[in-house]
Order: C-alpha cells, then sequence, then structure tokens
C-alpha cells in the first residue's frame, strides 16, 4: 500500500501526494496536491482523514505554502478551518507555523524559513509514527491484562490503520499488534455509516495484514454483544476533553453504551496529541456536521479506472427532498470510558488528573 502521505519534489515543483482514501478499497490512487486549496479540499471530501494524518496534512500544508511562497498565515488559516472535530489538524498547522514564524523572527530568508516549516512537518510525521508504535505495545499489554484468557475478540469503529497514521495506527495499530503476537481471534468490523470507512478501509486494512475479521453494519453491533461475542471495544479519537469525553466516528457512543451495559472494556487509543486541555468537557466539542446527501446517497468507491464520484453523489436510498441528519462525529462521556491509551501512558478518563497528568508528561500538546 503507498503510503497515505508523502512529501515530493518533482521538477514541477514540490507537492503533497495522498493516497485518494475516497477510491479505496477498489483502487490505490494517488491525488497530488500542489497548492493549499487542493489540500482543503482532500481533506473536506475524506480523501485524507483520521486525527493523527489530518494534523501531520496540516503540517505539510503550511509547508508547502512557504516552500511555494504562498502566504503562510492565509494558509494556516484555511487549512487548520477545513474540518472542525479533529484536533490534530490544528495542532499540525500551529506547529509548522510557529516553526516558519521562529524561522522568521531569527532573520531566517525565505527559504530558509521553508525549510524549517519542512522539517517541523517531517518532524510531526515521525513522531506520530513513534507514538503508533507505543500505543499499539501499551494498547496489547492493556488487553492482555484486561482479558487473561489470550485469545481476544475485538470490535472496531471507523478506520484507524496506517491510512490515518505516520505509522501502523491507534486502536488498529493495536489488534495488529495482537494478531502478531497470535491473540486476536477476531476483529469485528463496523461498516460506519455512512461513509463505510470500517467497509472500504478498515477491511482493506486487516485484509491486506491477514488479520481475522468479520465486517458487520453498526446496527448489528448489539446483537453481537449480546451473543457474547466481544471481548473488547477499541476506538480512536477525533478530540479528548481535559474531562475525559471522547469524540470520536459517530456510532462509537452507541458502542460504548452497549459495552457498559454488557460489562465489556470500552477502550480509547489515541496519540496525546488528540487530547485537547483547552476543550474543558464534551459538550464544548464542536462536532462537525456533513451533508445530508451523504445520508440519501450510497456511493459505492469509483470502479477502477473510472472518474471519483466523491461522497453524496451515489444512488438515492431516501425520497428527493429527504431532510437528514448527519453529525460527523459523537462524544462518549468518561464514565463509559474504561481506559484511554497514549504513548505517554494508559489513564481511566474517571481518576481525578488522569488526562491532565497526561498532557503535562507530554510536551506535545503544549503548543497554543
Ligand atoms: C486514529 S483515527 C481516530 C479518528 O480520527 C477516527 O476514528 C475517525 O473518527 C475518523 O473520522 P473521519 O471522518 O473519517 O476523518
Amino acid at each position: 500500500m503507498p503510503p497515505a502521505l508523502r512529501w515530493a519534489e518533482p521538477p514541477e515543483g514540490p507537492v503533497v501526494v495522498l493516497l485518494d482514501q475516497t477510491r479505496l478499497p477498489t483502487e490505490e490512487v494517488e491525488l497530488v496536491c500542489t497548492d493549499v486549496p487542493a489540500l482543503v479540499r482532500a481533506i473536506q471530501t475524506l480523501a485524507v482523514r483520521g486525527a493523527p494524518l489530518l494534523g501531520i496534512a496540516g503540517a505539510y500544508g503550511v509547508a508547502l505554502a512557504a516552500v511555494r511562497r504562498f502566504d503562510v498565515e492565509e494558509a494556516a488559516a484555511q487549512l487548520a478551518g477545513a474540518r472542525p472535530t479533529a484536533v490534530n489538524l490544528g495542532y499540525g498547522v500551529r506547529r509548522a507555523l510557529a516553526a516558519h514564524q521562529a524561522a522568521a523572527a531569527n532573520g531566517a530568508t525565505p527559504e530558509e524559513a521553508a525549510a524549517a516549516t519542512l522539517a517541523e512537518a517531517r518532524r510531526l510525521h515521525q513522531e506520530d509514527a513513534e507514538a503508533s508504535r507505543a500505543v499499539a505495545a501499551r494498547g496489547l499489554a492493556l488487553l492482555d491484562e484486561l482479558l487473561p484468557g489470550g485469545s481476544h475478540r475485538v470490535l472496531t469503529h471507523c478506520n484507524t490503520g496506517a491510512l490515518v497514521s505516520g505509522g501502523e495506527g491507534t486502536a488498529f495499530a493495536v489488534a495488529l499488534a495482537a494478531h502478531r503476537a497470535g491473540r486476536l481471534r477476531r476483529l469485528w468490523i463496523d461498516e460506519t455509516r455512512p461513509l463505510l470507512q470500517g467497509a472500504r478501509l478498515t477491511a482493506y486494512e486487516a485484509a491486506r495484514n491477514g488479520l481475522a475479521s468479520t465486517l458487520l453494519t453498526d446496527n448489528a453491533a448489539g446483537s453481537l454483544f449480546a451473543a457474547g461475542e466481544v471481548d473488547a471495544v477499541l476506538v480512536g479519537a477525533d478530540r479528548i476533553a481535559a474531562d475525559g469525553s471522547v469524540a470520536n466516528k459517530v456510532g462509537t457512543y452507541p458502542l460504548a453504551v452497549l459495552a457498559k451495559y454488557h460489562h465489556v472494556p470500552f477502550v480509547v487509543v489515541a496519540p496525546v496529541t488528540t487530547i485537547d486541555p483547552g476543550t474543558p468537557d464534551g459538550a464544548s466539542i464542536e462536532i462537525e456536521q456533513r451533508p445530508g446527501s451523504e445520508v440519501t446517497q450510497l456511493t459505492a468507491p469509483a470502479p477502477a479506472g473510472a472518474a471519483a464520484t466523491g461522497p453524496g453523489s451515489g444512488t438515492l436510498v431516501a425520497p428527493l427532498g429527504t431532510q437528514a441528519y448527519n453529525p460527523a462525529f459523537d462524544v462518549t462521556p468518561p464514565e463509559l470510558v474504561t481506559a484511554i491509551v497514549t504513548e505517554a501512558g494508559v489513564v481511566s478518563p474517571v481518576t481525578a488528573g488522569g488526562i491532565a497528568e497526561l498532557c503535562a508528561r507530554s510536551r506535545q500538546v503544549t503548543i497554543s
């Protein structure tokens, strides 16, 4: 699989190259962004997506602006505003922008300031790869502790693998570590309506890595719990508030409620860059509302060779003019979360000071 995102310098000039996730699993097509508006569009159409990768994309976007001599401040504002919920996007943008500003303030030439900005984006990319390795190890240790049987049946939602990360991802990376250790009996994959990140992307990553996996519709999860087939739920996060509330792909909260009812651990796996100490609680998290057409129309990935149509441009499944409610994320309150696994440690969000302590241990969340 090509990397989810890479920086390239062809003769025509530097570009950000994305693996177009709207085309998966049918086709592995790269999308070349030569300017910031193209990258903003790619973020908004979910060609590039998932919290950690959005941070990396934001940082490289600022670097692209610096290297190509676009207005860096304006580019940073456009990129940071492309989607509202994943805190990593603004974080990545701010880190790259801060590097550019610091270089300029120290008398750097535009070339030198651009080089410093690109170096910062590369650093963030690398840090995310390292965080991914660390959360995988910590997450597997936690699973082994919570589930002493050593044969884990894990349910996951949305897509949290290499497609959203500088490394192998977050929740998916834990499942992958369990698989490699011979302790993953099954990965249950929610299809993740309406844009099918589970069916299109997680099932694709699971197949590529040889995991024993089964896809289910989101609304089949209840019967799966009732049948006693789920040992743990592993999900990622787009923003974790200071009180431990977790915003993640819509459909996560119902899984947390089901997990609580069935006494199944509900574990959130995320890099510390996803923790936002500046957001006090779940109610303060801005939830992205997406077009109703994503619900009223079914969009299959484009067949190989055909032009991609993008989300919401498919077959109508509701009467023309039907209103649809389409929040991209929901918020799981801390009392439903068994543990949050980060590279800086594992905490229970209801433990006093747990999140604050993680933030203190990590220099990565201190940028304002
Ligand atoms: C490690 S990725 C965690 C989250 O970003 C992921 O679960 C998710 O909700 C992604 O949403 P998306 O709308 O596809 O960007």
